[in-house]
């Protein structure tokens, strides 16, 4: 059965660097989303998102989609079977709101990893050193941009609390290990 794995969490958490950890060491792609907002220095065009603007966004077909400030996020589900043309295990980062959708949608097919870390000073840190202006990080940081993992998709999630680098790659191996035994 083809699978997915979503990672989800609050910016900062990781979501990014964990998806390309998984790439690299166990060749599993992420499936690339759409996004209106501006690229972010070091982003690549089709690699970081397909970065679009409001009318070609809107002639996309989405199979979930998402508004965070003035910014929209969509995913499709021709971009997955692509994906899974090639690749039975892959990745997608989303937000709590995105894995409710996929969690209903595909059922048994998701996999699912919520990164966190154990303080929210620690993510206010990251996102400023990564160079987020500090309305964007308040912003991300608060109300629902928290992406906190709510109590229905509890039962579902892999917590990875990605405080220590070296910790979380073997508490990634041990999770990924276990998703390939099934
Ligand atoms: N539902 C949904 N969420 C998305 C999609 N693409 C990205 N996101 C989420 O949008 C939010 C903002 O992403 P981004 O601007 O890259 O900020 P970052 O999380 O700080 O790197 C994050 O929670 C992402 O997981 C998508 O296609 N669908
Ligand atoms: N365990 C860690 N310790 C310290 N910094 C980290 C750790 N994991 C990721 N980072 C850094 O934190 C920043 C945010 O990570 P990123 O993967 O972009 O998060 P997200 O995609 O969840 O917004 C990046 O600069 C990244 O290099």
């Amino acid at each position: 059965m083809k699978k997915i794995i979503l990672i989800a969490g609050p910016s900062g958490a990781g979501k990014t660097t964990i998806s390309e950890y998984l790439k690299k060491h166990y060749d599993i792609p992420r499936v690339i989303t759409h996004t209106t907002r501006p690229k972010r220095p070091g982003e690549v065009d089709k690699e970081s998102y397909y970065f679009e603007n409001d009318e070609s966004f809107s002639k996309l077909h989405f199979f979930e989609h998402v508004k965070y400030g003035a910014y929209q996020y969509g995913s499709s589900k021709e971009a997955l079977d692509k994906a899974w043309e090639r690749h039975d295990l892959v990745s997608l980062i989303v937000d709590i709101q995105g894995v409710k959708s996929y969690v209903t949608q595909l059922g048994e097919q998701v996999y699912f990893l919520y990164v966190t870390t154990s303080t929210i000073d620690e993510l206010k840190e990251r996102l400023i050193r990564r160079g987020d202006s500090i309305e964007s990080v308040k912003e991300r940081l608060s109300g629902s941009e928290l992406n906190k993992l709510s109590d229905d998709l509890e039962p579902y999630a892999h917590i990875l609390v990605n405080d220590n680098w070296q910790e979380t790659t073997e508490r990634l191996n041990a999770i990924i290990s276990s998703f390939k035994q099934v």
